[in-house]
């Protein structure tokens, strides 16, 4: 397949070697010094340093060229440029199917990147959503990963989900297109406070508690919003949310590892330098939860140390102090 990948951060560059195997594909940057940078290098040094680009992958910045010939479009910008990518291409009346790769709500409209599609995006396109354990160096590097593809249309899942598997990133089709959403846009809320947790050196029980009570928090949610329980138990469920709150590549996690040594939130996302989609993501949560009585408090937790400069130390001990709680399905 031709193959335009919207988004050179480390993640739409990771999938692009890893697709460059299969298909023909155009990595797309909206910056001309960027795009000269990675020509010089055969390299994404700013975002994915160490990984040669294979030559057959083009890069560009001219999407209206580069959307010629193209059958299928992965979308790999945070959710906060999604909406102004999706307007280029309905001004450029495209109407490719298209597949969304980032994890997270959008701010101020608290919307799912699906959602987004629908407000800007042809309401013929064909679409789905890529999520599931992998964090971009290891796909970059080919080690085995699996994950999970969604779509309304199952034709379209189990197609597209069949032309991007390989025996080292396997794809699992889904119908459940909010559930598998809402899972990665809220474990890296999640991830926030396991690396809070990391941080202060609570222990492995503390993480481990904060893994499970957190899924449960993200379930309450999913399923209010019409996902499938079953969802959360799956690759984009459990399987992302115990990656990110564990593994020393997540930058969400990193976020609260510097939260919890006293840094600022401005001086912890310039060091980081890539988004952190859980950041904007706990915030909409927040709302979201407060005005549909859903209880989240782990999420809440992260809020009030991102938004309300609760001290660390002070918002930890307000979500342990709450009432002891039932296990049992509520
Ligand atoms: N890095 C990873 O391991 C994974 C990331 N994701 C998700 O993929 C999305 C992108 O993440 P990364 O690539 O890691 O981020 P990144 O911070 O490494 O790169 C973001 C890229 O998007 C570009 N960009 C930002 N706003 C834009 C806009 N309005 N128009 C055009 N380009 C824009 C930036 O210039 C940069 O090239 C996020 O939603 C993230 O949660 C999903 C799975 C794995
Ligand atoms: O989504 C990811 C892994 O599945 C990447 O997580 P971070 O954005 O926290 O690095």
């Amino acid at each position: 397949m031709n193959i335009l990948v919207l988004g050179a951060g480390a993640w739409g560059t990771a999938l692009s070697i890893h697709l460059a195997a299969r298909h023909q594909i155009t990595l797309w940057t909206r910056s001309q010094t960027h795009l000269d940078e990675m020509s010089l290098r055969h390299m994404n040094q700013r975002y994915l340093p160490g990984y040669d680009l294979p030559e057959s992958i083009r890069v560009t910045t001219q999407l209206d060229s580069a959307i010629k010939q193209i059958e299928l479009i992965l979308i790999t910008v945070p959710v906060s440029g999604l909406r102004d990518v999706l307007k280029q291409l309905t001004a450029l009346n495209c109407v490719l199917p298209l597949i969304l790769a980032c994890k997270g709500l959008e701010a101020i409209s608290a919307k799912l990147p699906h959602q987004i599609v629908s407000d800007v995006y042809s309401p013929t396109a064909l679409y789905g959503v890529l999520s599931g354990p992998s964090f971009a160096q290891e796909i970059a590097q080919g080690l085995p990963a699996a994950l999970t593809l969604a779509s309304h249309d199952q034709h379209f899942a189990t197609m597209i989900a069949g032309k991007i598997h390989t025996t080292y990133l396997r794809i699992y089709a889904s119908s459940d297109v909010i559930g598998v959403e809402i899972a990665g846009a809220l474990k890296n809320v999640i991830a926030i406070a396991a690396g809070i947790a990391d941080g202060m050196a609570f222990g492995n029980n503390a993480r481990a508690a904060l893994i499970t009570r957190g899924l449960a928090e993200i379930t309450r949610l999913g399923v209010a919003l019409g996902g499938c329980q079953e969802t959360f138990m799956g690759l984009a469920g459990v399987g992302d949310l115990i990656l990110t709150c564990t593994g020393d590549l997540s930058r969400n996690r990193r976020v609260g590892i510097l939260l919890s040594s006293g840094l600022h939130l401005p001086e912890i996302l310039s060091q980081i330098g890539h988004v952190t989609e859980g950041v904007y993501t706990a915030s909409e949560a927040h709302t979201f939860a407060g005005r549909h009585g859903i209880d989240m408090p782990v999420t809440e937790t992260v809020y009030r140390i991102l938004y309300e400069k609760t001290p660390v130390q002070d918002a930890i001990q307000a979500m342990l102090q709450r009432e002891p709680k039932s296990e049992i399905c509520q």
